[in-house]
C-alpha cells in the first residue's frame, strides 16, 4: 500500500462474542480522498470507523498518518460519531469556544457556525434545537479544529434537504483543499454525489471498492426502460402482433418483459428511446407512463446486499408523461436504504 495514504488499515478483525463486526478488511485512504462507506445496518461501518479512530480495539494493524490511531496528532482529526449528545445546557456558540478550547488551535466559532447554518441559532440552548440543527452542531464540533483527517458517521440523518446540501457543498470544499474524509451514508446520493470511492460492507467484509461509477458499471446491472400500460389494455401474451404494447415493442426489436400493468425493456439506451415511443405510437398503443432508469448507486447495493426496498427513487431516472409526452426528470434520488 501507498506510504501516502492517510489512513490504511490491514485485515481488520473485531467480534463481539459471537458476532463478527469486521472480518478481515483492508484498505488505504489516499490524502484528499473522500471515502464512503455503505452497507446494510450492522454491516461494521461503526466499527471500522472506530477501529480507524483508535476508539475501539481490533486485530490487525490501522494506520493514521503512518502511526497508530491512538498515537496520531488528535488536532489533526475530527470525528462525528454516529451517536454524539454533547451537553443539552450549552448553545451551539458555547460548544464550538468548548470543544475548540481542547485544542492548542482551533477555528473561530462564527466562522463554524456559519460553515454548518446555525448563526441564527447560535445563542439558544443545545436541548432546544431541532434534530436536524443539533446534527449540524455536532458536525461543527467535529470540523472546531480544522481537521486534515475526518471521519463522519451518517453526518446528515436528520438535516433536511437544504442543510444537507449545504453540508455537501462545505465537504466538497474541505475535501478540494486537501482534508480526508471517510463518510458512512445510508443516502446513496449523498454517497454518490461526495465520494471518490465507495467501500460496500456486507457481514464485516469489503465486498467491492471503487468509484462509484466503476461500482455502477460493474455491478449497477443495465438501464431500463417501463412501460405503464393498463393492464386491460395490453396483452401480456402479446407475441408480436403490433396490436399491444409489448407486441409493438417487440417488432421495433426490443426484448420486452411484460408483467402486470407495465412492460420493462432493459438495455434501453438514451438513443432508442425515441424509437421504443415511436414503435408504441406507430401501433396506437396507449401507455400511462414511461419511465427510464439509469442503474445508480443504490442499484450496485440492492444487488451486492440483496436487499430489496420499496418506494424509492432511482438515482439519474427521468420520466416521460404518456399524456402530453413532455421529458421530466424524476425528484432527485433521497432513497435512504438499509433502514
Ligand atoms: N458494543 C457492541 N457490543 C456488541 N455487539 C456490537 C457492539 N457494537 C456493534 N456490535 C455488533 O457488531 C455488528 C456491526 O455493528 P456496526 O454498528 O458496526 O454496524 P453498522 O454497519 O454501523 O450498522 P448501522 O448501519 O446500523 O449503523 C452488529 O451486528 C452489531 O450488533
Amino acid at each position: 500500500m501507498s506510504d501516502e495514504s492517510v489512513v490504511r488499515a490491514d485485515a481488520l478483525h473485531k467480534s463481539y462474542d459471537d458476532t463478527v463486526a469486521l472480518d478481515g478488511v483492508s484498505l488505504s485512504i489516499p490524502r484528499g480522498e473522500v471515502f464512503g462507506l455503505i452497507g446494510p445496518n450492522g454491516a461494521g461501518k461503526t466499527t471500522l470507523v472506530r477501529a480507524l479512530t483508535g476508539t475501539t480495539a481490533v486485530e490487525g494493524e490501522v494506520r493514521t498518518f503512518g502511526v497508530a490511531p491512538t498515537e496520531a496528532d488528535r488536532s489533526r482529526v475530527g470525528l462525528l460519531p454516529q451517536e454524539f449528545g454533547p451537553p443539552d445546557r450549552l448553545t451551539p456558540r458555547e460548544l464550538l469556544e468548548y470543544y475548540g478550547g481542547l485544542y492548542d488551535e482551533a477555528r473561530d466559532p462564527e466562522a463554524v457556525l456559519a460553515d454548518v447554518g446555525l448563526t441564527e441559532e447560535a445563542d439558544e440552548w443545545y436541548e432546544t434545537l431541532s434534530g436536524g440543527q443539533r446534527r449540524r452542531a455536532c458536525v461543527g464540533i467535529a470540523l472546531v479544529n480544522d481537521p486534515d483527517l475526518l471521519f463522519l458517521d451518517e453526518p446528515t440523518t436528520g438535516i433536511d434537504p437544504a442543510g444537507r446540501r449545504d453540508l455537501w457543498t462545505l465537504l466538497e470544499g474541505l475535501a478540494a483543499g486537501g482534508t480526508t474524509v471517510v463518510l458512512t451514508s445510508h443516502s446513496m446520493d449523498e454517497v454518490e454525489r461526495l465520494a471518490d470511492r465507495v467501500g460496500l460492507l456486507r457481514d464485516g467484509r469489503l465486498v467491492a471498492v471503487g468509484t462509484p461509477a466503476d461500482l455502477v458499471a460493474e455491478h449497477g446491472g443495465p438501464s431500463r426502460l417501463v412501460v405503464g400500460v393498463d393492464a386491460g389494455a395490453d396483452d401480456p401474451a402479446a407475441t408480436g402482433d403490433g396490436e399491444s404494447g409489448a407486441g409493438a415493442l417487440r417488432g421495433a426489436g426490443f426484448d420486452v418483459e411484460a408483467g402486470d400493468g407495465e412492460l420493462v425493456v432493459e438495455g434501453v439506451t438514451p438513443a432508442d428511446l425515441a424509437g421504443a415511443v415511436a414503435a408504441l405510437d406507430d401501433a396506437g398503443v396507449g401507455y400511462e407512463s414511461l419511465t427510464w432508469t439509469e442503474p445508480g448507486l443504490e442499484d450496485v447495493y440492492l444487488r451486492l446486499t440483496g436487499e430489496r426496498f420499496e418506494g424509492a427513487f432511482t438515482p439519474g431516472a427521468s420520466a416521460v408523461d404518456g399524456e402530453d409526452g413532455r421529458a421530466s426528470t424524476a425528484p432527485e434520488a433521497d432513497a435512504e436504504v438499509g433502514r
